[in-house]
């Protein structure tokens, strides 16, 4: 790409255009004007007695806001927040209960082992004080303080829960096992199943209308708690 020079035309500076009378007159005026009223006339730059009296109720407003501030803060540490955990929060339903979870101020924890999740799903949260997301494999133990669990962590469509069945299983047994482990008080943990499985404790999420259903069922069926 070219560039044109940049020409700088001096001769601009130095215009050959006199100005005209009228114009004359007005600078005559001015300097009339100024030489007259003298510098102790301008108008002054400090503050007026009634500027002093805004910037003090300025002030007055800003010790407002902090103290309104500062109780806003009391009464968000009063309201009970939780501590949830959800399992397998990178994946299609997980990633919409996070969202869920985070918009009502809790402060949630995502384990995924990211077979099927995406960390693109949860991407918005990265980095936000209430979000925390561990990469972990629920078949092996997790200890962490959550006051409440959804577990989510299992492989969802037929080529992933048959893609290795034994692992399938771990995850549904020993993983659900494992996430128990975590809580004290197992009315605070449910499960995502899809609608074969009929259980209270359950999320339902799906209907698994297929051949292999039966499959996910029974796998599903020994996470009950
Ligand atoms: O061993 C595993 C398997 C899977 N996962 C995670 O679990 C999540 C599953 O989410 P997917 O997007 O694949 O599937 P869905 O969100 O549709 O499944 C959801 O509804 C159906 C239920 O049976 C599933 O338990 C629930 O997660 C993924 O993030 C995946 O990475 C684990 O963390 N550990």
């Amino acid at each position: 790409m070219k560039y044109a020079p940049m020409i700088f035309n001096w001769s601009l500076l130095v215009s050959s255009k006199k100005p005209s009378d009228e114009e004359v007159a007005y600078v005559d005026d001015k300097a009339r004007h100024y030489s007259e009223i003298g510098p102790e006339r301008l108008p002054s730059l400090s503050p007026s007695a009634k500027e002093h009296q805004d910037i003090k109720s300025l002030d007055e407003a800003l010790l407002k806001i902090k103290d309104l501030e500062r109780r806003l803060k009391d009464i968000e540490f009063r309201i009970p927040k939780k501590y949830p955990e959800v399992t397998g929060g990178a994946g299609f339903v997980g990633s919409h209960l996070v969202d869920r979870l985070m918009m009502e101020g809790h402060e949630v924890i995502v384990v995924d082992n990211f077979f099927t999740g995406r960390k693109r799903n949860v991407e918005h949260w990265i980095g936000h004080e209430n979000f925390e997301l561990i990469h972990h494999d629920i078949v092996n133990p997790l200890y962490i303080e959550v006051d409440q669990i959804y577990h989510l962590a299992s492989p969802a469509s037929p080529p992933h829960y048959m893609y290795n069945p034994v692992k399938t299983i771990k995850t549904n047994t020993v993983g659900t096992i494992n996430m128990l482990g975590q809580i004290w008080n197992q009315e605070l943990f449910s499960v995502a199943c899809s609608e074969e499985v009929k259980s209270e404790r359950c999320l339902p999420t799906a209907r698994e209308g297929n051949d292999q259903a039966g499959f996910t069922f029974v796998s599903k069926m020994n996470q009950e708690p």
